[in-house]
């Protein structure tokens, strides 16, 4: 069974599937009499035929190894995960070829790093491998699907 490695999150290299929530080098602004830096606008947002909405998904922590063998995408809009606690997680993405994932990247976030997946990429489920595995999420709210799952032909091992 292919392995796959693990590479650190960063927003250069999770560009092409979306957008890196984290402190910037800079803050768009100082507000509350300086005493809070804000960090404006960071992911693209993106809902057909429906509403943004804020749940909390409460996910078992995953134990290595992971086998990879289904990744998602959501046509119809964009999802945001960010983590309630300080605790790393895996993000799963793969490019689009031909209607199905290529090869996944994976990637594991520092703790204090969010993801919002651009709307219909390829990505694993939420998989938290420690901590409470609290998400607050941003995805669309509305009617119809939005979940297209596909089964991989040969699944993936990840330790971690
Ligand atoms: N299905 C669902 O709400 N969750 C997935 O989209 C996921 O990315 O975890
Ligand atoms: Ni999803």
């Amino acid at each position: 069974m292919t392995m796959l490695a693990i590479s650190p999150l960063t927003a250069a290299a999770f560009a092409p599937f979306g957008d890196v929530l984290q402190v910037q080098a800079a803050p768009s602004v100082m507000i509350n009499r300086g005493n809070c830096a804000r960090y404006s606008d960071l992911a693209g947002l993106d809902f057909s035929d429906g509403r943004a909405g804020i749940s909390v998904f409460h996910a078992k922590p995953y134990r290595s190894p992971l086998l990879l063998d289904m990744m998602e995408r959501h046509p119809q809009g964009s999802q945001a995960f960010i983590p309630m606690s300080d605790d790393p997680f895996l993000v799963i993405v793969a490019p689009d070829n031909d209607g199905k994932p290529g090869l996944p990247q994976v990637f594991e976030t520092d703790g204090l790093q969010g993801v919002n997946y651009h709307r219909n990429v390829w990505h694993g489920v939420l998989t938290p491998i420690r901590g409470n595995g609290l998400f607050t999420v941003v995805d669309r709210i509305g009617s119809g699907s939005n979940l297209e799952e596909h089964w991989l032909d040969s699944a993936y091992q990840i330790l971690f």
